[in-house]
């Protein structure tokens, strides 16, 4: 593997066909892929970028009352040193704020919790809602091509994630300050929902863990956005599509003085979807591995394990 599979967004439109087949095949070898082409405005990603530049740059203390602590990190601010990925022993070398789908009236599911918007940056609202629609549009393209690879009419997904809880996580990794610290900027891990869509980062750091056990360092073309199959598509489609392990490394010097800016889109299912796993995914060499679950409470059990509930 030498990095991920570049996939042409463009033919979604010309030939969906055979969109459905870079995808599909796309994901069951590596499970990650970049869209080129992706029609997500330049300006758009680069204005949300420099947005989240000014958010991180406010003072900890301004920041730190955005912070829910009881709603598991679900909305607005978590701090650096919360997360930690599963099975890890070191917390993860990042902040991050969450912003959920944008509500008006009364939602659809309780979990579509308000958002938490910083009075000190109104800018922020316009410019995360507007990410936040184009990559929500742009994963259910790529979702209504899974479905039909998948042997599934092309709009199955689209009434299963119309209300999920999907979350835009601007993130931030500081400079590293203490070079022999055991924390990496993000451990090994697996994307706990449907598919995420990361635009961003302009530094490197992520690697992938490829199937001979060597960890591949993600690049790809400028401006492309990264695609990945997470936890919850794993199960529906009994592993079929992997949720491939990933991770953000600390750079050597002098790349640790700066700053790592990034922002992925958690695209999940609408709270009650049952995910079972399909039929068409299951045969005599790949019986089927998980029992059915619903979203919220698959949600529910990760989140405990990566240390944003706590009971
Ligand atoms: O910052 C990145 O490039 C990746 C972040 C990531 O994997 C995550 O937040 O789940
Ligand atoms: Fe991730």
């Amino acid at each position: 593997m030498q990095s991920i599979p570049h996939v042409d967004m463009r033919r979604y439109h010309d030939n969906f066909d055979a969109f459905t087949q870079d995808v599909g095949q796309g994901y069951e070898k590596y499970g990650f892929i970049a869209l080129t082409q992706h029609g997500v405005d330049t300006a758009l990603i680069e204005r949300a970028l420099d947005t989240c530049r000014e958010l991180f740059a406010l003072p900890d203390e301004v920041k730190k009352q955005y912070h829910r602590p009881g709603e598991g990190g679900a909305r607005g601010y978590t701090p650096f040193g919360t997360e930690i990925a599963k099975d890890a022993e070191h917390v993860d070398l990042k902040e991050f704020w969450h912003v959920g789908r944008e509500v008006e009236g009364t939602p659809a599911y309780p979990q579509l919790l308000p958002n938490v918007w910083p009075a000190e940056l109104p800018k922020f609202k316009d410019d995360m809602l507007a990410i936040y629609e184009a990559l929500d549009k742009l994963g259910n393209q790529v979702l209504d091509a899974l479905a039909v690879y998948l042997g599934q009419p092309k709009d199955f997904f689209r009434d299963k994630v119309n209300n999920g809880n999907s979350i835009l996580r601007p993130l931030h990794y500081p400079p590293i300050i203490d070079e022999d610290t055991p924390s990496v900027r993000a451990g090994a891990h697996e994307d706990i929902n449907v598919l995420t869509l990361l635009v961003g980062s302009r530094e490197p750091g992520l690697e992938v863990l490829a199937k001979d056990g060597s960890w591949v360092p993600v690049t790809i073309i400028e401006g492309a956005i990264i695609c990945n199959v997470g936890d919850m598509l794993q199960r529906l489609t009994n592993h079929v599509l992997p949720s491939t392990t990933h991770r953000v490394v600390n750079p050597p010097a002098p790349y640790n003085e700066k700053s790592r800016y990034s922002i992925p889109f958690f695209l999940h299912f609408n709270p009650d979807v049952m995910i079972t796993p399909l039929e068409s995914c299951i045969t005599a060499e790949n019986p089927q591995r998980d029992e059915p679950i619903t979203a919220d409470d698959y949600l529910m059990q990760r989140l405990r394990e990566i240390g944003l509930i706590k009971d």
